[in-house]
């Protein structure tokens, strides 16, 4: 067992019958989703809601009772990979694109788990680029103001040749920060910008997050 699969096991521990709970994505929570699949097999009852049309797919798959937004009032558990986890629990996600929806479903979660092998486990985030999701109307503009703001690398997103759309319709701007000192400042600064709608930056929400060791060991920080 990975490091990734042995985190995205470890946290379904959590998940008791009866419980919403909130479906992460990317290569680790697909660990968790095959996890909760199982154990939905061997009869636990349990309402779930995805971050992505991926992870809503490989939820139907494995015959995990989705639900639309509409129908779920309240989340007890969301578990969802990171790109990045400094010690204070802030992250960086989105590097599959997911992180609109992942920030929803985490907001509206009593708790957030985040599953990561032991490489996503930083002093300082900004390292992997942060991802920004911007509207398309005007989105050059949008780039432009970010570049005069920050002066760091950035780029649109593109896949196979062609921008890279989010499940919400909207593009990414992945941006080269380097060192983020202050997380929690560049989140606010970000989410005030007209233009987008919202970035990688999750602060303050997760408050246990299971790392995952080469050896298939866990180590679990809760704050
Ligand atoms: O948009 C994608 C999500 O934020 C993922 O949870 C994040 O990118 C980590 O993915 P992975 O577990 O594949 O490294």
């Amino acid at each position: 067992m990975n490091g990734k699969q042995a985190a995205g096991y470890r946290a379904v521990e959590w998940v008791q019958p009866g419980m919403t709970v909130g479906l992460g994505t990317g290569s680790t929570a697909y660990w968790a989703i095959q996890r909760i699949g199982e154990r939905v097999k061997e009869g636990l009852e349990i309402k779930a809601i995805a971050t992505s049309k991926a992870s809503e797919k490989l939820a139907k798959e494995l015959n995990i009772p989705l639900f639309e937004a509409a129908d779920i009032p309240h989340i007890d558990l969301t578990i969802d990979g990171a790109d990045e986890v400094n010690p204070q629990m802030a992250l960086i996600k989105g590097g599959g694109g997911a992180l609109l929806r992942e920030k929803m479903v985490a907001l509206k979660s009593d708790k957030l788990i985040v599953v990561a092998d032991a490489s996503k486990d930083v002093e300082v985030l900004g390292n992997f680029k942060l991802p920004i999701e911007v509207v398309p109307f005007a989105c050059e503009w949008t780039f432009e103001n970010l570049r005069k703001q920050y002066d760091v690398p950035m780029e649109f997103r593109y896949r196979d040749g062609s921008i890279y759309v989010t499940d919400n319709g909207n593009y990414i701007v992945d941006a080269s920060f380097g060192r983020i000192e202050d997380p929690e400042k560049l989140a606010v600064q970000l989410k005030s910008m007209t233009g987008i709608v919202d970035h990688g930056l999750f602060v303050g929400i997760a408050e246990t997050v299971v790392l995952g060791n080469e050896d298939g060991t866990v180590t679990v920080r809760t704050r």
